[in-house]
Formats: C-alpha cells, structure tokens, sequence
C-alpha cells in the first residue's frame, strides 16, 4: 500500500491529524526509564489516536551505533499500518539511492524529509521508490532563516519570497502523491500561502511547541477536504506523565478545528451551481497526476502545425514517473484490445515510449515509421520487422491537426501495411477526428481536451481562464 493510502487510513481511522515525534531527544527523558520502553510506551498510548509517527534521524545518529539499533527496534513496535516519517532533511545527491534503500527498502520508512537546495536530482532516487513519499523542506521557523527563505522579499517587499518558489519548484518534481511539502512556522499567513500554491500537496506542520490556538492554522493549512495537513504534537506533551490523555486531548481540539474548516468550506461549495458530486470522471486520478507532473501548460505555444493556442499539452513527461506512465499505458492498452491488428506502430518521438510499453504490456510486436530517413546503413523508411499486408495500429500522444499521425499512417501504408486505426492520448477536438476520418482512418482516444478541462476545474487545479483557453472552439 503507498505511502498515501497508509496515512489516508489512519487519518479516517482515528480521525486524526497528529504526527507524533519518537524521538531520543536527551533533554526529555522522563526519570526512571530507557529509550526503548519510553518510545514504545508512546506508541502503545498514541496508535489509535494519531495518523502518522515522525522519527528525527539526527537525534537517532547522535547516540551513535546504540541509536542505529534504537532506531530499528523503535520502527519494529510501530504496528504496519500506520505510516513512518523519516525527518533527515537529505540534501546531498550523492548518498541519495543508498539513503532511499536503507530508509525504505531495509528499514521500511514510508516517507522521508528531504532539503530541496540540492534540485530534483537528489529527490529523485527516493521517487522511484513508487510506494514511499518525500516531504520537501520549504519554509523553518528558525529566526535566521529568513534571511535566506524569505528573500528577495526581505529586500523588496513586492517580490515573492523563496520559501514559494520551492513550493513551485517541488510540485512539479513528483505527483502530489509522492512529493508532499514540510513548512515549519507558527505564522497562518505562511500556511495560507503554501496552500494556496499546493491545493493538492500533503503538508507537514513544523514548530509548534503549544496547540493552545491552532485553529488558525488549521484554517490556513487545511485543504479543501479539511485534510492534507499532519500537525505535530508538542514535546513537552511527550515526555510528559499521561501521554495518551494528552494526546486524545490536543487530538480532540484538532478535531473540532478541522470539523469548524470543513463545514465553512462545504458550505461554499455546495453552493456552487455548477459542482454536481455525482458526476463520474473517467481517469480522473490519471488527468490529475499529470497535471501535478506539469503536463498542462499554460501561456503562448506555437504548435506544430505552425498555430498559437494558449497552452500546450506536454506528454513526454509522463515517461519519467513509473506510476503514471504504467496508468497511461494501462489506459490505451483498453482501446487497443478490441481493434484486429498485427504490429504497433509509434510515432517518433513523443509516442515511441509509448508503442514500446504497449507491445511489451500486450506482446504485439512493434515497428515504427521514421521522422526522417537517413543516408547511411540500410535507409529504411520503417524501423522493425513486418509483412506486406499486415495491419499496423498507429498510436501517437496527441492529435492537433493529426498531420504527424496520417503523414506516419501513410508512410506504413507506402510500405504495404495497412492503417485503419489511430489510437492517441489526448484528441484535442476541434474537427481533427473527421479530418482522420476523411483520409481513411478512425480516431480512438482515451481522453478529449474537453474532459480534461472539466476535470482540472472540478479539481480546482485551473482557474475559469484556463479551463476557456482549453476549450474556446472546441468543435
Ligand atoms: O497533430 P499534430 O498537429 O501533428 O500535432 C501532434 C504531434 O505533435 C507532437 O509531436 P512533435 O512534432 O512535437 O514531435 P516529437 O514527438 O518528436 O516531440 C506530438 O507528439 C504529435 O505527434
Ligand atoms: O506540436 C503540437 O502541436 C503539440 C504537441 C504536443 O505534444 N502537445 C501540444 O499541445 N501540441
């Protein structure tokens, strides 16, 4: 189960937003016990009353190889379902594949912080890891960080400050699935900024040292489910005498909190005249993910054909997320199924990827058409093995115009294949389905332009311009 789907369970299950640090901390050792018999005791106290356990790696490291072995034996009496934090902030790219296999794959850690100033680079040896989750460190509420997190706003008031560019910057390294964000402050101002830029993104809640007044932050933090948010419990509440009254206690302030939020919240939304929540929308997860890789751009893109739209649907990145691809690849194997053909036929490059997962996820043998044919070795104008006569399934990412695809379709015919069939990703609509149709071909896609657009604003994840830029015209 992933990482997300652990902590969406015990989130349910104990109805609970708090992360409850176990840590060897030597300020806080309550009198008369160990290591060992404090941690686990805090776990016995606190499994059914919190949603996530976070263990600070440095605390772990400074007892040396007594505290590797705490470490193990701590994580061994945390019970499987609930999720595991890893707090090492890991910023150095290259320990990154060896940390992402001790953490994940030897210790079992479910998810890991990690510092964004070494780039995607060093984050993604831990994202291959499908199953496990990074929290990138975005904002501290260190006073002298500031001066590094808050630039150049601290210069100039008017410019963004740095803490929201790493917000943007880790959105677009992994799905909100994978890549969830760390803000530590007391400030609501701060968390209100990072969710608005991050609907979609786990965030957990650093510094607080009281939960007297957290409904503030809750409302800023909260997203739009009354989720999203993991909430540290205090320290002091740790070490303290009656762990498991206390935590049900801050437990139960949380949880009141959060129910103020989401009634605030549905009331807006049910409001809303357009919002009917019994509507089904087919790959709705899929459109989403890819909308967190950065696979729906918006801003002024010539196209192939020469044209200008207000956005450009970039595909190709899907193939550097695992999880994702395989969804895709899963998407257009179902309307592959059905059609009668002998070899998969990708068009180079975006599609190439793409013919090759599918002949190898549905055993058909593949071939594809060249953009251009070279003047050295054999020449071909088609890549692969075939017969005169055989039928050739072409499949692309997008059709716009649906130039790239007959011109490829026409190339396999020039070499005695035959095409009836054109299976791509996104039909961007606008009369390119009968623009294939007049040449000869039937157009299968497994998402419109349309249904995107639809889906991307239900979400919450584009606003009114842009759902109008992906579908002004669509015929
Ligand atoms: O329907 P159309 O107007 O032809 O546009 C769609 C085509 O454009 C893109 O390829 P591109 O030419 O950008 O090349 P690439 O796949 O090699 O990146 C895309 O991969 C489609 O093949
Ligand atoms: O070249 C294009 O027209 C084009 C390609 C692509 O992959 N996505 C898109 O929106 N346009």
């Amino acid at each position: 189960m992933s990482f997300a789907e652990t902590l969406n369970r015990a989130i349910a299950r104990n109805n609970s937003l708090l992360a409850i640090g176990l840590d060897p901390n030597p300020e806080l050792l309550p009198p008369g016990t160990d290591w060992l018999a404090h941690l686990q005791a805090i776990v016995e106290q606190t499994y059914d009353r919190a949603c996530a356990y976070k263990l600070s790696l440095g605390l772990y490291l400074a007892q040396g190889a007594a505290g590797m072995d705490l470490l193990t034996q701590v994580l061994a009496a945390i019970p499987d379902d609930m999720p595991t934090i890893l707090d090492a902030k890991h910023g150095d790219l290259n320990a990154s594949s060896y940390v992402a296999e001790t953490a994940f794959a030897t210790w079992g850690i479910d998810a890991i912080t990690v510092t964004p100033y070494a780039g995607q680079d060093a984050i993604a040896p831990f994202l291959l890891y499908s199953n496990h989750a990074v929290f990138v460190l975005c904002h501290t509420s260190n006073p002298t960080a500031a001066e590094i997190q808050d630039y150049p706003a601290t210069r100039s008031p008017d410019i963004e400050p740095l803490y929201l560019e790493v917000v943007r910057a880790a959105r677009g390294w992994g799905t909100h699935e994978q890549v969830a964000l760390e803000v530590g402050t007391t400030d609501p101002a701060v968390l209100a900024a990072v969710r608005s830029l991050a609907p979609e993104r786990w965030i957990l809640v650093r510094s607080l040292w009281s939960l007297a007044d957290v409904s503030p932050l809750l409302k800023a933090g909260l997203d739009r489910y009354g989720s999203g948010l993991l909430v540290p419990a205090p320290v002091d509440v740790l070490a303290g005498p009656d762990v498991g009254r206390e935590v049900a206690a801050l437990n139960e302030t949380i949880a009141q909190s959060r129910a103020e939020a989401t009634r605030a919240e549905l009331r807006c939304e049910l409001w809303q005249p357009d919002v009917c929540l019994l509507v089904s929308r087919p790959h709705q997860q899929l459109i989403l993910q890819l909308f967190d890789l950065d696979c729906f751009l918006f801003g002024n893109f010539v196209q192939a054909s020469g044209e200008r739209f207000a956005y450009y649907i970039d595909l190709r990145k899907a193939i550097s997320n695992p999880e994702v691809f395989q969804l895709m690849l899963h998407a257009y194997a179902e309307l592959l199924r059905p059609l009668e053909f002998d070899r998969i036929a990708g068009i180079p490059y975006g599609a190439l990827p793409t013919a090759t997962g599918l002949s190898l996820y549905l055993q058909q043998p593949m071939i594809y058409p060249r953009k251009e044919v070279k003047a050295h070795g054999t020449r071909r104008a088609i890549e692969g093995h075939f017969l005169p006569g055989e039928t050739a399934v072409v499949v692309d990412d997008i059709l716009i115009s649906g130039k790239s695809a007959i011109e490829g379709a026409q190339k396999l015919e020039a070499a005695g294949l035959k095409v009836r069939d054109i299976v791509v990703f996104v039909d961007h609509g606008r009369g390119v389905g009968a623009r294939l149709e007049n040449c000869g071909y039937k157009a299968h896609a497994v998402l419109t332009l349309e249904a995107i657009a639809e889906t991307l604003l239900a979400a919450g994840r584009i606003n009114a311009d842009q759902h109008c830029a992906l579908t002004s015209e669509i015929a």
